[in-house]
């Protein structure tokens, strides 16, 4: 396994879309740890898999290195590199069996057969296949070929790190959750360095211990499931991350407040400078804003209630902007409801980055579980 360091990696498909600045990765100069699972999470079009791919040596960055441990692989093809890969939909032998499918990368590179029948019989029962072992792999399903170009990725236990490009977008959805657990038991046992691509963020959460946000060519931030919730770096993780996503209020900074729409809201912490910045945001997760009686908090006019079962999602329109609340179970809505934010998941954005600020990190997504808020003001 090895620590994998991408160095100032810039990638355009062509010259000509290079020359016009037209670049699918922007910037990319990241670290990924050795023995680390990492999810690389963002809409479609923002540059995973041209990132996957520069990471196993299917594609040459037009700029940067890319770097296993302390040797330069940038020019090194795929096999070079020695990575296992698991792709989209599934590439298996048709004519052999489930077992030989298996068995074929560790053939190849020698392993001794007691060897190769432990750990086939052990990946067997890992995908759910050992019944169908000895059945050829052209009479199955396109879910039990994946399974086996899983199996096959993660049957070596000498590679450098294994890549997986949405691999369970043909499984069936109630098998995903299944794999999607033997493959994170899979790296807590092994340790190996996992990259895994995914435009589904309960995919990412659940499967990843570091989350790698990625939008418009740009990693936006890499961080834990609690960080991304609780602390997004760019207002595209608090929109992307979280369902609904995190509102972001267009607002003007004065000293240490924010100006909602007229309404004054202390930034804890102080809102720091905002010099130069076009735009200037407040963002605040819907899991912390609480609906109160009227006269109690800053006024709202909610526009609509859905009821989800164990909670209910109120929108309301704020002084024109659109504002999303959630609404617990066993809390009351109240008829003519105002709002308060929880101070501690205030977080200031400048042109869309996070302002850094000190002072404490919300602590759980209930809001009424928080103690204190901020009801704001109208300004003068
Ligand atoms: N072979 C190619 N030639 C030219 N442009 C390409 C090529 N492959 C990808 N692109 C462009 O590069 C950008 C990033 O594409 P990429 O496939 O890496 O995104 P992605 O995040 O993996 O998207 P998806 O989730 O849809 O697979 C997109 O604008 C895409 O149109």
């Amino acid at each position: 396994m090895a620590r994998i360091r991408l160095d100032h990696i810039r990638h355009a498909y062509s010259a000509d879309l290079a020359r016009s600045g037209n670049y699918a990765l922007r910037e990319v100069d990241h670290e990924f740890e050795d023995g680390g699972a990492y999810a690389l999470l963002g809409p479609s079009g923002c540059g995973k898999t041209t990132l996957l791919n520069i990471i196993s040596g299917l594609l040459t960055p037009s700029e940067g290195h890319v770097r296993f441990g302390d040797r330069d692989v940038t020019l090194l093809s795929p096999e070079a590199r020695n990575i296992a890969q698991v792709f989209q939909f599934p590439v298996v032998y048709d004519t052999m069996t489930v077992r030989e499918n298996l068995a074929f990368p560790l053939k190849n590179r020698k392993v001794p057969k007691s060897e190769i029948d432990r750990r086939v019989t052990d990946m067997l029962q890992r995908i759910g296949l050992a019944e169908k072992a000895d059945r050829r792999a052209q009479g199955l399903t396109a879910d039990e070929k994946q399974k086996i170009s899983l199996g096959r990725g993660l049957v070596r236990s000498d590679v450098n790190a294994i890549l997986f490009d949405e691999p369970l977008t043909v499984i069936d959805p109630h098998m995903k959750w299944q794999l999607r657990s033997q493959l994170k038991e899979l790296h807590r046992q092994f340790r190996m360095t996992m990259v895994y691509v995914t435009h589904d963020q309960t995919e990412a959460l659940t499967f990843a211990d570091k989350v790698v946000v990625m939008y418009d060519g740009e990693v936006v931030q890499i961080g834990t499931p609690e960080e991304l919730f609780e602390r997004p770096k760019h207002t595209f993780v608090g929109y992307f991350i979280g369902s609904p996503g995190m509102n972001v209020l267009t607002c003007a900074v004065e000293g240490t407040d924010a100006l909602v729409s007229g309404t004054r809201i202390a930034i804890p912490g102080g809102a720091r400078p905002t010099k130069g910045a076009a735009k200037t945001e407040l963002g605040i997760r819907p899991e912390f804003v609480r609906l109160v009686p009227r006269g109690q908090g800053m006024p709202v006019t909610v526009t609509r209630v859905e009821d989800i079962g164990s909670e209910r999602i109120v929108r309301a329109d704020f002084n024109g902007q659109k504002l999303v609340a959630i609404v617990g179970e066993g809390e009351g809505l109240p008829a003519e409801a105002d709002v308060v934010f929880d101070p501690s998941a205030l977080n200031l954005y400048a042109d869309s980055w996070l302002v850094d600020r000190s002072g404490p990190t919300p602590t759980s997504n209930r809001a009424g579980d928080r103690a204190g808020s901020s009801t704001g003001g109208r300004a003068a």
